[in-house]
């Protein structure tokens, strides 16, 4: 089994002329699927061109078993798959001759690679379309084609950035069950600002927000954090606005006595308000939302 150990010490990265886009992140990591969530500019992406080797750290370090990815970036490039946020496809080409393509890039050629890109293309379903243009294929389908390339050289870790995003529900799900199929020994790092596409699938989670990590641990120590901080109540319609106002809303339900609103809010919003148990989605919005900064803010 090959070893899969990834390590940040106080990763910073600084665009030119701007601030901080990431600062300070420590993380251990070994196999198993990480959800990376933030909300949109919270410097997931820059942290994931640092991870896959396409930038440099401005300060800390990230080490790959143990080397420095700064000194020997090849160390991790040939056992790495990287979709990136913004992955392209040549429209003119089937999924085969594209990914047969890629593997020569890769240094794959001949019986080998033909087999090999058969065996990505049964991986993430596309088997029997694998001679179809690339052009008609729906976003799905092309994403799946990132995550086939991104398999050619079997990496021990797999980094994909907003993978699910432009997905309609169905190929969203689709999506999570061939991440979570393809964990296994590896590192599966996933970027996305959508709880639901980790909800399931992730075995630890780390939440960034403004190029800070804000949390990292399993969902249910996340959950856990928000414990006492979820009301549920039900309201007259024509508060519903009041509520909204004064309170993170975090989802309501008609009923024919009402309105039943939820909401995060550090101390009992309302004398008809109950406790009720945190969801993750709940969880994340307490850690990164107004709620969270109010109350931290009390705390100071
Ligand atoms: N090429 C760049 N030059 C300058 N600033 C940048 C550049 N790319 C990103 N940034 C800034 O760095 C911060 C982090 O951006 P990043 O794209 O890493 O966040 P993200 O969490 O991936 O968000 P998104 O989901 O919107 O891509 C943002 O403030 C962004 O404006």
């Amino acid at each position: 089994m090959s070893q899969c150990r990834l390590s940040l010490e106080s990763v910073g990265y600084r665009y030119a002329g701007g601030h901080a886009a990431v600062a300070d992140v420590s993380l251990a990591l070994g196999p198993g699927i990480l959800g990376l969530l933030g909300p949109n500019g919270a410097g997931k992406s820059t942290l994931m061109r640092m991870l896959a080797t396409m930038t440099r750290p401005s300060s800390g370090r990230i080490t790959w078993n143990g080397t420095d990815l700064a000194a020997a970036p090849n160390a991790l490039r040939a056992t790495l798959g990287y979709l990136p946020q913004d992955f392209g496809v040549y429209p003119a080409l089937s999924a085969r001759e594209f990914l047969g393509f890629l593997a020569a890039v890769k240094g794959l050629s001949g019986p080998k690679a033909r087999e090999r890109v058969d065996h990505c293309l049964s991986q993430v379903g596309l088997g029997d379309a694998a001679d179809r243009r690339l052009g008609e294929y729906s976003g799905g389908m092309r994403q799946r084609v990132g995550i086939a390339q991104a398999l050619l050289n079997d990496p021990t870790l797999l980094i994909v950035d907003e993978p699910t995003v432009g997905l309609d529900p169905e190929e969203r799900m689709r999506f999570r069950h061939l991440l979570t199929d393809l964990a296994g020994e590896r590192l599966v790092i996933l970027s996305t600002h959508i709880v639901s596409d980790v909800e399931a699938s992730a075995t630890a989670l780390a939440v960034m927000s403004a190029g800070a990590l804000r949390f990292h641990g399993t969902p249910e120590q996340l959950i856990a954090q928000a414990d006492g901080h979820v009301w549920e109540w039900t309201i007259a319609p024509e508060h519903l606005a009041d509520v909204r106002r004064r309170f993170t809303l975090c989802g309501s339900l008609r009923r024919p006595e009402g309105i039943r609103v939820r909401v995060l809010a550090d101390a009992c919003p309302h004398a008809d308000a109950q406790a009720v148990t945190p969801e993750l989605e709940d969880a994340y919005a307490w850690l990164t939302g107004p709620t969270a900064d109010a109350a931290h803010a009390r705390s100071h």
